[in-house]
């Protein structure tokens, strides 16, 4: 079955959401869940992205004199969430943006996508989702929408072995359009509530082989590989997911391959 509500963005070189032309902008209030006054703490030191408590004195100055231009893309962030087809990303994206979950499949025609917005830290940042199709044939769709991304999800199903298989192949085709050096990827689990602890747990071994695959390649050096010599911003996390049952956010098992 087709989604009903699908919709393509209008869309700039850079893949952002054109605003239609004479419109005005005005944005509804962030929800109050989505201002985050502190960063939260990590579940291991390998796996935080940040490093850092509080922005640089410049970001903030900048974004807060709307010089934003100065940070480069600070404010809005493009994520793209890829892999097989029926693994559960627009399922993952609803969860996260509307706290739904829809039992019925219904395929993603080429793409799809929701925005975002949070205050982190008294600044404003908007997160922009693409869900992308994972079905074979509206894969050249999706693929035009690649470029530009800051992190790129790569997601599979827990109980299909194969759908992890791809997630290499996911990858090597999202770095195509995107710097390896300084993207930021993450390997999802879903459907966890489908698998039991054992199923689970044979899985979570290989998930983390494909992770620590994921970034060997990301360090070698040779050009062409999948990755960069130095990359320090990209590095795989597994995170483990049940749309199903959890109610509100993304649930979280953080099991990075570092150290
Ligand atoms: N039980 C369970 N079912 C899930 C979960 N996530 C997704 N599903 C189901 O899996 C099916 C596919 O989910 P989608 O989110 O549409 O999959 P998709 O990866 O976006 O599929 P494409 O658009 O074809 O690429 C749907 O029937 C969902 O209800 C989950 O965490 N638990």
């Amino acid at each position: 079955m087709l989604r009903s509500n699908h919709r393509l963005p209008i869309t700039n070189l850079a893949g952002a959401p054109r605003k239609a032309a004479g419109k005005m902008n005005i944005l509804a209030p962030v929800r109050r869940d989505r201002v985050l006054a502190e960063l939260p703490q990590c579940l291991r030191k390998e796996a935080a992205l940040h490093m850092h408590k509080d922005f640089h004195p410049r970001v903030t100055c900048a974004c807060q004199e709307h010089r934003t231009g100065t940070v480069g893309r600070f404010k809005i962030s493009k994520v793209i969430v890829v892999g097989d087809l029926s693994v559960g990303k627009t399922c993952l994206i609803n969860r996260f943006c509307k706290d739904t979950f829809d039992k019925n499949y219904k395929a993603t025609i080429g793409v799809d996508f929701e925005m975002e917005r949070f205050e982190v830290l008294g600044i404003p940042f908007s997160l922009q989702l693409w869900d992308t199709a994972g079905q074979e044939r509206f894969k050249c769709i999706a693929s035009t929408y690649y470029r530009g991304a800051q992190a790129i999800i790569i997601v599979f199903n827990l109980n299909d072995v194969a759908s992890l298989e791809h997630t290499k192949q996911w990858l090597a085709d999202a770095l195509k359009e995107n710097d390896p050096s300084s993207v930021l990827l993450f390997l999802v689990g879903s459907k966890k509530d489908l698998s039991t602890p054992a199923q689970y747990a044979l899985m979570e071994k290989d998930a983390l082989k494909v992770a620590q695959e994921i970034k060997t390649l990301q360090r070698l050096p040779s050009p062409g590989a999948l990755g960069h010599p130095h990359s320090p911003r990209a590095r795989p996390l597994d995170i483990c997911t049940d749309c199903f049952s959890r109610p509100k956010s993304f649930p979280l098992v953080a099991i990075s391959p570092e150290g």
